[in-house]
């Protein structure tokens, strides 16, 4: 093999954290190796937020349209072409991907490498090339940024039986009759709710006692309320035994519910129970980088792995997995690497949607882990139909929750189960950023009639 190549920093994967910071390393005068085996842009852009979020939108016009008649609209019989939808997806996508493509091939100091890394020692790499070579490079500053992948269900029988995942769900060009769903967390319900959406039949099966589990009983409770309400068949507390096929490449799944076993039989079988992280292949035990038992890497607040120098950013260190969260990394490592700071992971909010039908949009403390905490919190709480705009727009489902310490009066988090439920939880998380007491909202002049408006009774529940 011929001698190493030493570059000042290699970053691998290019997801949301892992293609800015090579950029930003590069533009600072630092010669940067950047390695991807996959698509440019990782999950979120190829098989992630991007495909789900552009299939998510057709699938609300589905709704949107059937509901016509609701507003005084008659569009005559609605049909899904779920061809045309992937379609549609798939142009986003790619757009999206060549953009960043373009943005990485431009930048100077930086060698995009496409293939697969395998650390050989703590500060050298074997890349194996998409071509079929191979090369070894060496950096004093390692960057590891390589994500997830779904996790593989462990039920008698699975391999005698075709299983989807988020990824292979989302390139079918025919409807599933009926979609069995294993796992009730965002996965299970985004993709749920849309094929119920597009005219499938949908089972979830989740093995805890809600959807949702972290979120508090009352959000998971409304939700698995809207997703019936929707015609999506929900079995909590149910575990999967067993699967066999059956004729007509239908699908027999065996479950243990709080009732007693059932047979379900379906179309097609979808895992969305869980990821697991993309460590294996990049055998970081070569360079002595800590584990946790689950497989991701361990870090500490500034994101430094057990070994000097070798850093993990996004999904692949555990904790929140979201795509914000990955760029919120790449912003702690470039404070840190390259401008002398001292930032952290300490104390940094976590907001997060799930794009489910009305959203939920979530920051901060939960009910639960207040009181958990032995907060002294006080709990404000609207429905939707009190809202105007929810009631001339004809989106009256969901609520909206506050939690509010009682001494300080600062906002603690809130849970907005609401059209656009992400955007109101952002004016909240923004109220949050800034310290602003509950009163600032409760007393703000806001748009009529807009959704933020309801903010306005949201806070005026405590005053009683
Ligand atoms: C269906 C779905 C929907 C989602 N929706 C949302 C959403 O709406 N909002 C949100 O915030 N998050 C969402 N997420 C989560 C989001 O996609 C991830 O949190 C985000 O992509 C994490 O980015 P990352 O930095 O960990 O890297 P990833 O995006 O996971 O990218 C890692 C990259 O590393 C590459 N790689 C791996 N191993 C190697 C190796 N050894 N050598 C070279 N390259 C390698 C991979 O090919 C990949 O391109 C969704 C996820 C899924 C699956
Ligand atoms: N809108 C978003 O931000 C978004 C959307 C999709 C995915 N994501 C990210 O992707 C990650 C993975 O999503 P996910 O939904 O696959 O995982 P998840 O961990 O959110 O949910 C998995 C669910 O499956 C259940 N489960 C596990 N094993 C099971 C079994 N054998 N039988 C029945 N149920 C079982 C779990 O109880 C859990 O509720 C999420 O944590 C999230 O960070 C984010």
């Amino acid at each position: 093999m011929p001698q190493a190549t030493n570059y000042d920093a290699i970053v691998i994967g290019t997801s949301q954290g892992g293609r800015f910071l090579p950029i930003a390393l590069a533009k600072a005068g630092r010669k940067v190796a950047l390695i991807e085996r996959g698509h440019i842009g990782g999950a979120c852009v190829n098989v992630g937020c991007t495909p789900t979020k552009t299939m998510v939108a057709s699938a609300r016009l589905a709704y949107l349209a059937r509901r016509g008649a609701d507003y005084g609209i008659h569009i005559g019989p609605i049909s899904v072409d779920l061809q045309a939808v992937r379609t549609r997806k798939q142009g986003i996508v790619e757009g999206a991907r060549l953009g960043y493509e373009s943005r990485l091939t431009a930048a100077q100091e930086l060698d995009l490498l496409r293939g697969e890394a395998h650390f050989l020692a703590p500060k050298t790499l074997e890349v194996s090339l998409n071509g079929g070579k191979t090369r070894e490079i060496t950096a004093p500053l390692i960057v590891i940024d390589t994500g997830d992948r779904p996790e593989q269900l462990e039920i008698k029988g699975v391999e005698s039986v075709p299983v989807l995942n988020s990824t292979t769900l989302m390139e079918l060009n025919t409807l599933p009759e009926h979609l069995l769903i294993i796992g009730g967390g965002y996965i299970g319900l985004e993709f749920g709710q849309m094929f119920r959406r597009f005219g499938s039949q949908v089972t979830i099966i989740q093995r805890r006692p809600r959807l949702l589990m972290s979120e508090d009983e009352d959000v998971s409770d409304e939700i698995t309320k809207i997703l019936r309400e929707d015609g999506i068949t929900v079995l909590t507390g149910t575990t999967p035994q067993q699967v066999e096929p059956l004729s007509g490449g239908r699908i027999q799944l065996t479950v243990r519910t709080p009732q007693g076993e059932q047979q379900l039989i379906g179309s097609h079988l979808l895992a969305a129970a869980g990821r697991v992280p993309n460590t294996e292949d990049l055998t970081p035990e070569a360079a002595g980088i800590q584990l946790n038992k689950e497989g991701y890497i361990q870090v500490n607040e500034q994101l430094e792995t057990s070994v000097p120098g070798i850093y993990a950013m996004g999904d692949v260190k555990g904790g929140p997995a979201f795509t914000h969260i990955s760029y919120d990394d790449f912003r702690i490592l470039r404070t840190n690497l390259l401008e002398h700071g001292n930032a952290s992971t300490q104390g940094r909010l976590v907001p997060y949607t799930i794009f489910i039908d009305p959203q939920l949009g979530r920051v901060g403390m939960s009910e639960n882990e207040a009181r958990k905490q032995g907060r002294n919190i006080r709990v404000a709480k609207l429905p939707m139909n009190a809202v105007p705009r929810a009631l001339e727009t004809g989106e009256t489902r969901g609520f909206m929750k506050a939690i509010v310490d009682a001494e300080t009066q600062q906002i603690l988090g809130c849970a907005i189960l609401s059209l656009e439920g992400g955007e109101i939880m952002t004016i909240i998380q923004v109220a949050m950023m800034g310290k602003l007491p509950y009163t600032a909202l409760k007393e703000g002049t806001f748009t009529h009639p807009l959704l933020a408006e309801g903010l306005n009774a949201l806070f005026m529940t405590l005053d009683s």
